[in-house]
């Protein structure tokens, strides 16, 4: 063995607790690498590294690329090494750290995952710590002083790339560089660095100042998806010098690919829990791009006796963790995430992963189905392709703002880039030919469709896969012809335009930390996107939502201020709308428009995207106000069915429409009538009131929309906005008069109560019904 080689300095311990370093014993001093000669650094042979393989993680060989990436770097080159999903990157940095003197610093995109690898080293015996704004400051003073200390005995740091930016981080690496202490920095899911990638990650950029703090340490960068592009880019941006690039095939031979048209199918659900029945009790992970549907699918896949859970962003990292824990451990079956879950997941028995709905790039659905199959064995990906979920995509795309690309030169084309992506999606689904090729030429790899050996549906079954493609075309061509198709669109495109958006978290994987602008990504947020759409679509209403939304945003400050937090929060969650709630609210709205087509005969509607639209409606008006006012919009929309004629049904769905579908299909054969009101706040109406009877109904969340609505010429004078001065002055008016008890308790309705008020004398003809 070489003289440079640490050897066994790392005794094994069973159970290493975090936090708590294992004691050490060096059998040698470890020399500064900057101290090494190049002979020395070469100096590691074969053997040895296959012996510690074998010594601390139990493996016979390495696999593919791993034993060159690590030569490479041991020899203090640069290296950018592409391997697939499950390929065992990460040896390329865990067997320099313990061959080599020195720490490896693991830049690493989210917490979970350094908290998975670090535990797992330890197990080993290896010391590895992780930073981040989880620990408690005790934890986080011991690593520090470790470093800090002559001889540290970390051997592996994990830092997320916010912590890298931060430029007292920095001064502290740059020490240990100057003791000569630092032997490599491994770059972990390197595409994010690139706005070419599919996980564009804007603090991965600021990596690009490592070379220049740090010039002599080797960078190893690592990822399983990187097209040219992104490869080129990865490079550039974090300067890397000379690298030696390796490229593994990215052939997954042990996982079949199939697609499952949802258009073709009478149930969808029902198709996945036949699927995942038959797989038996196979650890599986179904894809949703929304977190009501992993949620509602997740209930379904239960209540058929198949062990579930959901895992988004919306539920509590509390839970989140427990789901992961019950799932790695077996104690649940089948995980229905968002995107948000999986990177960095390593757990090997996954059999089946699903995508319930289209996702956005090539690259997405290679990371995300190469989490099947990572014991090698054979596994399967199942992706389930809906027309509507195409255009839901295409759309959300499309309107993607540049701002997730921040202020990279490149970033202009934003949408045109995530199109081209998205289209290698489709024509992955809507092709005939070998999923598996397409796969790899999108990644630059030519193969002939033979490697596959029938290991893909439409390799194993090419006259099914043509018939179904057939018979697909044929609905796509009725469903031009009668389905209700703006409605689809248009839901869609409101659940974005109205934040609902931030449910979708196709291009969201960070949000799985949540923890601190430390730990996490911020600019790469679904939210903003969002906001930003909404500002540039729909300024006019903005105006008037965002003036209200400064005004409830200063009225909890002002009682916040006065001591009421724990009052307000509790009001807070009173108030949420909850998705249980909206669940029962569709099914309502569906039985009325049922109902509405027993009344009237055929009405010609899909049902089920008018029932969605119609809650999507009075979800958006009354979101921000609570669950009251939302509960009073579906009641008065279902009684609005009720009374309404087959045009005004019609009318109301269709006027909402912008989308140019809108044109071609039933829009354009509709008799022109008169526009049937908006069904709105009802509380205060006669239970008799009829639709005709609500024209003159005006509130406060859509007043602007109703002007629209109105013949030219007939004026209606928008609600006075009080300043944020007038606002507050009059809380404390109120709050001298005795008044404030009661505001305070229904703060948003404070206000509201006042603009209806001006509104009632602003706009007499409109208001007679308000209060
Ligand atoms: N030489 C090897 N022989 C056998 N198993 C190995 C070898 N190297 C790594 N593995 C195992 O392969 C699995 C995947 O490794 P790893 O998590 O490093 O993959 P990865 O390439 O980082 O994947 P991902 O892109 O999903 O992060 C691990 O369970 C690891 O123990
Ligand atoms: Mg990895």
């Amino acid at each position: 063995m070489s003289n440079t080689l640490v050897g066994t300095p790392f005794p094994p311990s069973s159970s290493p607790s975090l936090g708590r370093p294992p004691q050490i014993v060096m059998k040698k001093s470890l020399l500064p690498v900057k101290n090494m000669s190049a002979s020395e650094k070469h100096s590691v042979g074969k053997e040895d590294l296959v012996r510690l393989l074998k010594q601390y993680f139990g493996h016979a060989e390495f696999r593919g690329k791993q034993s060159e990436a690590i030569e490479a770097v041991l020899a203090g080159r640069d290296c950018f090494c592409l391997m697939p999903t499950g390929g065992g990157k990460s040896m390329c940095y865990q067997i320099p750290a313990v061959a080599k003197p020195g720490i490896v610093l693991v830049i690493s995109p989210l917490i979970a995952l350094m908290e998975n690898q670090v535990a797992a080293l330890r197990m080993k015996g290896i010391p590895a710590e992780f930073l981040s704004s989880t620990q408690t400051a005790q934890t986080k003073e011991k690593i520090h002083e470790d470093l800090n200390s002559g001889k540290p005995s970390i051997k592996l740091l994990y830092v997320t790339p916010e912590l890298v930016a931060l430029f007292g981080f920095m001064t502290k690496l740059t020490k240990l560089y100057n003791r000569g202490l630092l032997s490599l920095i491994a770059i972990d899911e390197a595409h994010c660095i690139s706005t070419w990638g599919h996980d564009f990650r804007p603090s991965y950029r600021k990596l690009s100042s490592l070379r220049r703090h740090l010039p002599d340490v080797p960078i190893l960068a690592l990822t399983a998806t990187a097209v040219p592009k992104v490869q080129k880019d990865v490079i550039e941006s974090l300067c890397l010098q000379h690298p030696l690039i390796l490229r593994a095939s990215f052939n997954r031979p042990n996982i079949f690919y199939e697609v499952r048209y949802k258009d073709l199918l009478a149930d969808a659900y029902r198709d996945v829990s036949h699927l995942l029945k038959s797989a038996g009790n196979a650890c599986s992970i179904v894809y949703c791009f929304e977190r009501s549907i992993c949620d509602d699918l997740s209930g379904y896949l239960c209540k058929n006796g198949i062990s579930s859970a959901a895992y988004h962003a919306g539920l509590n990292s509390k839970f989140r963790s427990a789901v992961v824990d019950d799932w790695l451990s077996s104690r649940i079956q089948v995980i229905v995430a968002t995107v948000a879950f999986g990177m960095g997941i390593d757990k090997k028995d996954v059999r089946i992963v699903c995508h319930f709905n289209i996702p956005k790039s090539m690259e997405g659905f290679y990371q995300e189905s190469g989490r099947a199959g990572r014991d090698q064995l054979p596994s399967r990906s199942v992706l389930y392709y809906g027309m509507d979920d195409r255009k839901r995509m295409e759309f959300i795309l499309r309107n993607a703002t540049n701002k997730k690309s921040g202020s990279s030169p490149s970033s202009n084309s934003l949408p045109e880039k995530s199109l081209e992506a998205f289209s290698q999606m489709v024509e992955y689904c809507e092709g005939s030919s070998c999923r598996r090729k397409r796969i790899l030429d999108s990644f630059g790899e030519e193969v002939p469709a033979s490697l596959c050996r029938k290991s893909c549906d439409a390799c194993k079954h090419p006259d099914l896969v043509s018939k179904k493609l057939e018979d697909l075309r044929h609905v796509s061509d009725s469903h031009k012809k009668d389905r209700f198709f703006p409605i689809i669109i248009k839901s869609s495109k409101d659940a974005f335009l109205e934040g609902r958006g931030q449910d979708t978290e196709f291009w969201n994987r960070e949000d799985e930390g949540s923890f601190s602008s430390e730990d996490i990504s911020d600019s790469d947020d679904g939210a903003e996107v969002i906001s930003s759409l909404t500002r540039s679509k729909i300024s006019t209403k903005a105006v008037l939502d965002e003036k209200f939304e400064v005004l409830q945003h200063a009225e909890e400050v002002y009682y916040q201020n006065q001591g009421q937090r724990k009052q307000e929060s509790s009001l807070t969650d009173k108030k949420a709308i909850s998705e249980t709630l909206r669940e029962a609210s569709k099914k309502r709205l569906f039985n009325a428009l049922t109902q509405a087509q027993g009344r009237l005969g055929d009405l010609s509607l899909d049902f089920e995207g008018s029932a969605i639209f119609l809650e999507m409606d009075c979800f958006k008006k009354y979101e921000k106000v609570g669950k009251t006012f939302y509960n009073s919009q579906v009641a008065a929309t279902v009684r609005w069915l009720s009374s309404s004629s087959h045009e005004q049904i019609l009318d109301r769905l269709n006027a909402n429409s912008t989308t140019p579908a809108s044109t071609n299909c039933k829009a354009d054969n509709l008799p022109t009538v008169t526009p049937p009101p908006d069904p709105i706040i009802q509380d205060h109406v006669p239970e008799e009131a009829s639709a005709g009877e609500n024209q003159d109904n005006i509130n406060l969340e859509h007043s602007n929309e109703s002007v629209d609505m109105r013949a030219p010429g007939e004026k209606i004078e928008l609600p006075q906005i009080p300043s944020f001065l007038e606002f507050i002055n009059q809380k404390r008016r109120e709050g001298q008069m005795g008044s404030s008890v009661v505001s305070s308790q229904h703060p948003s309705r404070g206000v509201q109560k006042r603009i209806l008020d001006s509104q009632k004398h602003g706009a007499n003809n409109a208001s007679k019904r308000i209060r």
